[in-house]
């Protein structure tokens, strides 16, 4: 398993944010992570990509304990897209994604040309090229979820953690990086609360609710009816079709 977790707990508090979730990513695969809001989705990719240490359980990559994994080796396999991220001083599009670079890079190596090939390829890869000497300041807020997946992108990481990836995007950026998520050949966990999205371009769906996991499987097996209206409180139909189905919320 490319990502494994077992038995993972977090609280703040009292609260029990995240509660007893265990799950398997095979390599290459994309799972969508669903749940209404304040179900716990941020909070487990956060422990997922060891940024939060889980009260008990464990996280494993290809076989390996994140709790004992250096951090740097950490942050050479692993990104994470968060929500709301920022950038607070003034620096360049292509400056931001040469961050991206920083676990990869020893204090007396220079820049390297595969340091520039990853920042180049990831530019383009989310459709940024053209805005590598633009001020990140100066970019709408989808432009610059777009330079915030691009340097995770450079970080060339193996497994890929995106929380509400388009957020902020168009329609047709949204699709563009969903379709790209899949055809980046990383394990791949993202949240996302658009269920047809989920439904399109995930392999596997699983469902948070108050920190537990509700159901997983594939999109079929997870999205039904009863679900839809036990955790996210919304009556629908579902609408079959050759590429798979579609859900039609009811008004
Ligand atoms: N640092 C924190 N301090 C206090 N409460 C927190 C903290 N982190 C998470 N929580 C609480 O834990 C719960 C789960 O939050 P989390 O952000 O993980 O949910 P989510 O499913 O990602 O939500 P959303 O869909 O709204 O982004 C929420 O009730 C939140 O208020």
């Amino acid at each position: 398993m490319s990502i494994l977790a077992e038995n993972l707990v977090w609280r703040i508090g009292q609260k029990t944010v995240v509660d007893d979730v265990s799950l398997a990513v095979e390599p290459g695969m994309v799972l969508g992570l669903l749940g209404p809001n304040g179900s716990g989705k941020s909070s487990l990719l956060r422990l997922l990509a060891g940024l939060r240490r889980p009260v008990s359980g464990r996280v494993m990559l290809d076989g390996r304990d994140i709790a004992r994994t250096p951090r740097r080796d950490l942050a050479r396999r692993v990104a994470l897209v968060q929500q709301h991220a920022s950038t607070e001083i003034n620096v360049s599009v292509e400056e931001v994604v040469r961050l991206g670079r920083t676990p990869h890079r020893s204090a007396l190596s220079g820049w390297t040309r595969a340091d520039q090939q990853a920042v180049d390829m990831a530019l383009d890869q989310v459709g940024m090229t053209g805005f590598r000497r633009e001020s990140w300041h100066g970019l709408s807020g989808g432009e610059r979820q777009r330079v915030h997946i691009a340097r995770a992108l450079a970080q060339e990481p193996r497994e890929l953690f995106l929380d509400e990836p388009t957020n902020h995007l168009d329609i047709q950026h949204q699709l563009e990086l969903l379709r790209l998520i899949p055809k980046l050949g990383l394990t791949s966990i993202v949240a996302l609360h658009d269920l047809n999205h989920a439904a399109m371009f995930c392999d596997r769906l699983l469902v948070l609710d108050r920190g537990r996991v509700i159901r997983h499987g594939t999109p079929a097996e997870v999205l039904t009816p009863d679900l839809l209206r036990d955790v996210f409180r919304v009556e629908c139909d579902f609408l079959q079709q050759e590429q798979g189905f579609h859900i039609l919320f009811r008004r």
